[in-house]
């Protein structure tokens, strides 16, 4: 199974110029679907971590189907306003706009060796504000994993530059 057959490009959305891979065929197919978690799984195991952090929106479903998978944790870092208690919150440019994350506290251990899960990797900044969230709550980044990296944005590059140890299962 190509799991490329399941993310198409869609031309010229959310702006004129960007080519965006849409998951929701993956999603709706309940082999590639499972395949996806499976395959990140197996990539998510050449990292050392106990806890995930999803990232709002489609982060959230990647990460909470690793973590239900994997049986560790989850914690959500999440668009300004929607957390209680909040405690650390970053703010990042988009490949199509900009944007900021808020993360509580409370939300891990103290020990957590954190997983970074999002849906894409196109310019690493929402990776890049996820691991300064985590930084600034006192947590240990324990790598970032993306189903897809959106090729020509030179966003591993970008991780690399930041010191994340990242793993994409596809790129195109
Ligand atoms: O590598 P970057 O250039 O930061 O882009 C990647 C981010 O863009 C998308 O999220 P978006 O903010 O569009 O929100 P959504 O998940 O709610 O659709 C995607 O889910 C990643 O989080
Ligand atoms: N090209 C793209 N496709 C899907 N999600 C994205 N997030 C940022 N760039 C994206």
């Amino acid at each position: 199974m190509n799991l490329l057959d399941y993310l198409p490009g869609v031309p010229d959305f959310p702006k004129p110029g960007i080519l965006f891979r849409d998951i929701s065929p993956l999603l709706a197919n309940p082999l590639a679907f499972q395949a996806a978690i499976t395959q990140l799984n197996t990539l998510a195991q050449q990292l050392d971590y106990t806890h995930i952090l999803g990232i709002e929106s489609r982060g959230f479903i990647f990460g909470s189907a690793l973590a239900h998978h994997a049986h560790r944790g989850l914690a959500l870092a999440r668009k300004p306003n929607k957390l209680p208690l909040v405690s650390h919150r970053e703010f990042y440019g988009l490949e199509y706009g900009s944007d900021s994350l808020e993360l509580q506290q409370s939300s891990l251990p103290t020990d957590a060796r954190v997983l970074i899960v999002d849906d894409v990797l196109a310019t690493g900044g929402t990776i890049v504000a996820a691991s300064l969230l985590l930084k600034k709550a006192g947590f240990t980044l324990a790598g970032a994993l993306t189903l897809l990296e959106i090729a020509g944005l030179d966003g591993s590059a970008t991780l690399s530059k930041n010191g994340i140890v990242n793993r994409s299962l596809l790129i195109a």
